[in-house]
């Protein structure tokens, strides 16, 4: 047995591919559960986390079409928690699914979570969190025309997405219960879509409109709870060096300096591989005993049973 304690942040092809339907991304998280009960089998302590840019960005759309002046439009604060909920809940059921298939005897509980930002964050003057679907340049034309104060990107060659501010995290204000939780052997669903942006001004939390990376949010929630891996789960193995070039050479134990010089190289897309590659490099700086992991869902049983994926520590590796 292993016990260790691990974060675990799942990229978005564990929860949505094409189809957004409710029924298809609980199907989708069935199956995504099925991977992460091995973490639990082998005696891991988990902290799940998840994103939710096309759920809270489409939840956005469908506010605005339906609202009226006595059944206003949430502000996106409020939506990020509406997804926390509804992923969390669709989570939850499916990892309570597999661990009873497994015969185990554990609960999951989601943690409604608030992520501390700065005011002062230059994010929320300059937006770049892509949420929501995809459109083609005539329809984001019309989109603006109607919405001028919504900004539109290209999206790595896949067609126009809104982006909204995305400020970086300072601290989680239920990181305290989600160690408690652990403790008592539960597993906890947090800082789901990056968490709740909120500010503090004196006792009180307010929340901002803004998406997290739940990248960062993962890191700065496994920092606070003193987790001994943080494992972000993607499409991919592995980290890549000239990614998808005919040099392209699959990256498996890496320091932090060496990716370090990869990333003075551009060799990460910012907006995809770049937080990550970020997130692993912080969460090892601030706690150099512990290792953060970048591989994919379908990768997780060689994990575990050999250290495969991209393996990043503060010095040179010696063991997962
Ligand atoms: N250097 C790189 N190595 C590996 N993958 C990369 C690299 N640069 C960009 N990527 C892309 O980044 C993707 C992960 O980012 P993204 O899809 O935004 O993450 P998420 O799983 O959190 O939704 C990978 O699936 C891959 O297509
Ligand atoms: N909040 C967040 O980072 O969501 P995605 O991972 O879905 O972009």
């Amino acid at each position: 047995m292993t016990n260790r304690k691990i974060v675990v942040a799942l990229g978005g092809n564990a929860i949505l591919s094409k189809d957004a339907s409710a029924e298809a991304q609980q199907q989708a998280l069935r199956e995504t559960a099925k991977y992460l009960v091995e973490f639990i089998k082998q005696g891991d302590q988990l902290i799940i986390s998840h994103g939710n840019g096309p759920q809270v960005g489409n939840l956005l759309l469908q506010q605005a079409a339906g609202s009226t002046d006595k059944n206003p439009a949430m502000p996106l604060d409020t939506a990020v928690a509406m997804t926390q909920g509804s992923i969390g809940y669709w989570m939850q059921n499916a990892l309570s699914e597999v661990l009873a298939e497994n015969k185990l005897d554990v609960d999951v509980a989601t943690v409604v979570t608030q992520v501390e930002v700065s005011e002062d964050d230059q994010a929320f003057t300059n937006p770049t969190k892509p949420i929501g679907p995809f459109y083609t340049k005539d329809e984001i034309d019309l989109i603006k025309a109607q919405n001028p104060d919504q900004t539109f990107v290209e999206d790595a060659g896949r067609g126009y997405r809104r982006v909204v501010p995305s400020p970086k995290p300072i601290g989680v204000k239920e990181s305290r219960v989600v160690n408690k939780l652990v403790d008592a052997g539960i597993v906890p669903i947090s800082v789901g879509g990056g968490g709740v942006p909120v500010v503090k001004r004196g006792n009180r939390y307010v929340g901002k409109e803004a998406v997290i990376d739940k990248d960062f949010a993962s890191e700065k929630l496994a920092e606070l709870v003193g987790a001994d891996l943080l494992i972000i789960l993607t499409a991919v193995d592995n980290i890549y060096v000239n990614f998808n070039k005919p040099n392209q050479k699959q990256l498996n134990e890496v320091t932090v300096d060496e990716l370090n010089t990869y990333i003075k190289e551009g060799q990460f897309a910012k907006g995809s591989m770049l937080p990550k590659v970020q997130a692993a490099i912080d969460f090892v700086d601030n706690r150099p005993d512990s290792k953060a992991v970048v591989t994919s869902l379908e990768n997780v049983g060689r994990f575990l049973s050999d250290g495969s994926g991209t393996i990043i520590s503060k010095t040179a590796v010696t063991s997962k």
